[in-house]
């Protein structure tokens, strides 16, 4: 790891004295409550379809009209449909009565297989569900109103979102993606509508949500802002209501069944507020932890909350509680990686190890990993944590990339949100870059006062020299980098958010996952380190299907990132200043740790080809 990384990564693990409150504990009696309940309603549920069962047969029994013979086919396990699980067994007042019935229904299986053998994609669907029953721990059956759905609508929705699916292990075409809420499996949480507030699923929802409520591995890459924390967080919600609470359980050890990373500290806090509603409507407990506050808070919470089934929490922390043992992962199914490739770049990749390692063993555990960004680098190393992972990306037929050669493959994973305009400022003096900065917020603040405008720095030192300079210029700022406090560092997040403040300067800690609405523009007064990183920082605007604006300032320093910038901005329409592409368009291959620039990317897994000479 470069000196200038490790220390951004030293700013994202640093320990702090301030301690910042976890929420949730508090919560816990009307949880405790609600899963009881849940629990009840589940008892009489079985409790009423037992009776209905026992009630079958008897009637069977008195009948005595039909063979064994003659039962009508069982059907497999279903979690969603209600009319499916009737139509398996069908009540039988008489047997001519029951013959008839039996042909009917003979006859609208025979349409339905014809039908499903005119529709590949829904045969195979529920095939797969069925198929992979065994070897995976989720049981998803395609919703009959997503059987319906005509071919041509699912392939017209694959293609406008750009939707690619790569299954390792199915032959053939992949499950429908859910294109309406009402599409998935009915459930205990779907009975909760939490989804209220959304009109339908983002593509990458829509794509992965089957494959992930069937118990695969998932790696999901789309753009920023695109909803992939509901992408894993429902999967995981549904999962642990299906599966028993874990067994062992202590005051002094808690064992929880799922585990989400985060690379921050923000982003472990503001993916727990999501999960955590979404778990609290089924009655499942969630916790959060991270560095730079109190452990001692902390571990009491942990011993409040020791039943919880899902922890979201930075590695750091997560690793010192798995060491002291008030923690322990042994009996989580689920493992989440949030913005997956900074978690299996160098600098967390022996943290990532140590966490799942602690995990069930992947083939007992599902796997899940999200980005908007998905290098080349990382993939071979993900690979070794899942089980056939079935890879999702949206977008990409119009990608550019990363790639040295130009053909777009690697550069599959790196696109920035089409939705944000890009403009570059090529600086002839980096001297410049302070009073350039004033002008332009000055500017923007005269057309629209209210407006979130996120700054990014590159180093600490940067950012706090460029917050007194804003500050000094009467401007209301706030900032957020690791030579704050950590509740120095939520209180100007949280003042942002609530538009007390309307600028705020950030390091690269405030460049992931975090979703804060109504930023309408990122300035990158330093160019970051990795274009991903630059994906990520303008990806805090032009979120959830709105618009952002994007102004970074280029140097001659920055001149090694012309080539990717270049790709990444032709790739999203944007238009190229000439004095960048002065710099070059030549995209650098990255070296490797051991072998530098001379290291070739193969696939090791191919077999070697015998070529004989005559
Ligand atoms: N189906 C949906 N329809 C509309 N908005 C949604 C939907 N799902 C999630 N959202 C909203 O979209 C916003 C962005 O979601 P989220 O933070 O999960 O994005 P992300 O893909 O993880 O982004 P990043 O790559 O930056 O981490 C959130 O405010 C979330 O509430």
């Amino acid at each position: 790891m470069s000196q200038e990384k490790k220390h951004l990564r030293e700013e994202e693990d640093e320990p702090v004295q301030a301690a910042k409150k976890v929420k949730t504990g508090s919560e816990a009696p009307v949880k405790e409550g609600k899963a009881k309940k849940d629990k009840k309603d589940r008892k009489d549920k079985e409790g009423k379809k037992k009776e209905k069962k026992d009630k079958k047969r008897k009637d069977k029994e008195t009948e005595q009209t039909s063979s064994i013979a003659d039962k009508p086919p069982v059907a497999p396990a279903l979690t969603d449909s209600e009319e499916q699980t009737e139509d398996a067994a069908p009540a039988s007042p008489g047997a001519k009565e029951k013959r008839d019935k039996k042909e009917k229904k003979k006859e609208k299986k025979d349409k339905k297989d014809k039908k499903k053998s005119k529709d590949p994609v829904k045969a195979d669907a529920i095939e797969e569900s069925r198929e992979d029953a065994a070897p995976v721990t989720g049981s998803y059956t395609q919703s009959a109103s997503l059987s319906v759905v005509p071919e041509e609508r699912i392939q017209d929705f694959l293609k406008e979102k750009e939707v690619t699916v790569s299954d390792p292990i199915a032959q053939n075409t992949p499950l429908r993606p859910v294109l309406e809420f009402g599409q998935l499996p009915q459930t205990t949480l779907q009975s909760k509508n939490w989804y209220k507030s959304y009109t339908a699923p983002t593509p990458i929802q829509a794509a992965s949500w089957p494959f992930a409520l069937s118990g695969r591995d998932v790696v999901g890459v789309a753009e920023t802002g695109s909803g992939k924390t509901m992408a894993f967080s429902v999967p995981i919600v549904e999962s642990l209501l299906r599966s028993p609470k874990a067994k062992k359980s202590s005051r002094d050890v808690t064992y929880p069944r799922a585990v989400i990373v985060s690379p921050t500290r923000e982003l472990a806090m503001q993916t727990h507020d999501a999960i955590s509603a979404l778990a609290g409507l089924v009655g499942l407990s969630t916790v959060c932890f991270y560095g730079g506050a109190n452990k001692d808070t902390q571990r009491s919470l942990l011993r409040q909350k020791s039943g919880a089934d899902v922890v979201v929490a930075t590695p750091g922390r997560l690793k010192d509680f798995l060491a002291e043992g008030c923690i322990s992962l042994s009996e989580a199914t689920f493992a989440v990686l949030d913005e997956a490739d900074r978690m299996l770049d160098t600098g967390f990749e022996q943290d990532i190890k140590l966490i799942l390692g602690s995990c069930k063993p992947r083939e007992a555990r599902q796997t899940l990993m999200f980005t908007a960004t998905w290098p080349q680098e990382v993939r071979a190393l993900a690979e070794t944590f899942m089980v056939n992972p079935v890879k999702i990306t949206i977008g990409g037929r119009s990608r550019g990339g990363d790639d040295e050669s130009g053909d777009g493959a690697r550069g599959m994973e790196l696109q920035a949100n089409t939705r944000i305009t890009q403009t570059v400022e090529v600086l002839a003096d980096p001297r410049g870059k302070e009073a350039r900065l004033f002008q332009i917020l000055k500017d923007w603040q005269r057309k629209g006062k209210s407006d979130r405008i996120l700054v990014f720095c590159l180093y600490k030192k940067e950012a706090v020299r460029v917050e007194k300079f804003l500050e000094w210029k009467g401007i209301q700022v706030g900032a957020i980098h690791g030579d704050l406090g950590q509740e120095q560092r939520t209180r100007s997040l949280e003042a942002f958010k609530a538009g007390t403040v309307s600028v705020l300067v950030a390091t690269d800690v405030a460049a992931r996952g975090l979703d804060i609405p109504e930023v309408k523009l990122v300035i990158n007064v330093t160019f970051p380190l990795t274009i991903a990183d630059y994906v990520h920082r303008i990806g805090r605007t032009g979120r959830a299907g709105k618009t952002g604006t994007a102004i970074t300032f280029f140097t001659e320093h920055d001149k090694a990132r012309s080539g990717e910038l270049i790709n990444i901005l032709k790739a999203a329409n944007q238009p190229v200043p000439d004095e960048l592409l002065k710099f070059g368009t030549t995209v650098k291959k990255k070296a490797h740790d051991v072998y530098g620039a001379h290291f070739k990317d193969v696939d090791m897994s191919l077999k070697p080809k015998k070529i004989t000479f005559d």
